[in-house]
């Protein structure tokens, strides 16, 4: 299919239960990038073999158990969404049709063809982020775009969020004036900066 056809969304992992199977390298790296986000994430790894880095990691969250066994497809009661890295192909595509079967979506590390969705670099900036996703074609520039975003966005931003959280609550009136109002008091972001600002 042509173009871009995923579609991002912002999941509230904090209320619900990943199942994460395998635990080497790959295994940490998207543990890491699950927790980075969300982390009172409520996470269940398991694998066969787990590597150390693994277990100090989880020992720092609470919500996080690592359980070392085999998979079986029994794993998968109670759970809501899971990320396979394991370095065994046809567990991982076991472990798709088994979740599938449940109506679970699989993210599989590494093996797009595999995957119900993507995980993406993440700008994180207090109460905003921004997720980014090449669409497969370059993680390696979704984590430079990522570098390059943190840079240039000021830190600031996080202030003027609650500002207009504040303001937000403030306002009175019907739903129409309201957003007038809002978009007025944003327009002022919309305009380059002038020199002595900058
Ligand atoms: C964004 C990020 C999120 C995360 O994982 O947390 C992420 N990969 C990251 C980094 C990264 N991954 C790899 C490299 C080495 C360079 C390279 O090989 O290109 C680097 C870069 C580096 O380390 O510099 C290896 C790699 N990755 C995939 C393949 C297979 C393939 O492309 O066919 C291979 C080859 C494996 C092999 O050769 O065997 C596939 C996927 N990786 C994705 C996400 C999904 C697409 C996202 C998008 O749409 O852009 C997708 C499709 C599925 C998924 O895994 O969800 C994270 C950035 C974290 C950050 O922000 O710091
Ligand atoms: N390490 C890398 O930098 C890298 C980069 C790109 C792609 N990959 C690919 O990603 C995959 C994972 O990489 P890795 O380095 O983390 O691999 P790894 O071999 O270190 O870890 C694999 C994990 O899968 C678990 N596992 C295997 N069979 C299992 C089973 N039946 N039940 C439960 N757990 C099981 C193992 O116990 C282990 O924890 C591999 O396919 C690898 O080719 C790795």
């Amino acid at each position: 299919m042509e173009g871009n056809q995923l579609f991002p969304v912002f999941i509230k992992l904090n209320e619900l239960h990943t199942l994460v199977i395998g635990a080497g390298p790959v295994g940490l790296e998207k543990l890491m990038a699950l927790l980075n986000n969300s982390n009172h994430a409520r996470v269940t790894v398991l694998a066969e073999t787990v590597i150390d880095e693994l277990s100090v990691f989880a020992a720092g969250f609470p919500t996080v158990d690592v359980v070392q066994k085999s998979f079986e497809a029994s794993d998968l009661e109670g759970i809501n969404l899971v990320v396979a890295a394991t370095n065994n192909n046809e567990l991982n595509a076991e472990v798709k049709r088994e979740a599938n079967k449940r109506g679970l979506l699989v993210n599989v590390a590494d093996k797009p063809e595999l995957c119900d969705f993507y995980l993406g670099s993440v700008v994180q900036k207090g109460d905003l982020k921004i997720a980014i996703s090449t669409n497969g074609k370059s993680p390696t520039i979704a984590k430079r775009l990522k570098e390059v975003l943190t840079d240039s966005l000021p830190n600031s931003l996080n202030i003027t969020l609650k500002q207009m959280q504040i303001l937000r609550n403030m306002l009175k009136g019907d739903f129409s004036s309201k957003v007038q109002r809002l978009n007025e008091v944003t327009e002022i972001l919309m305009k380059p900066l002038d020199k002595e600002q900058q």
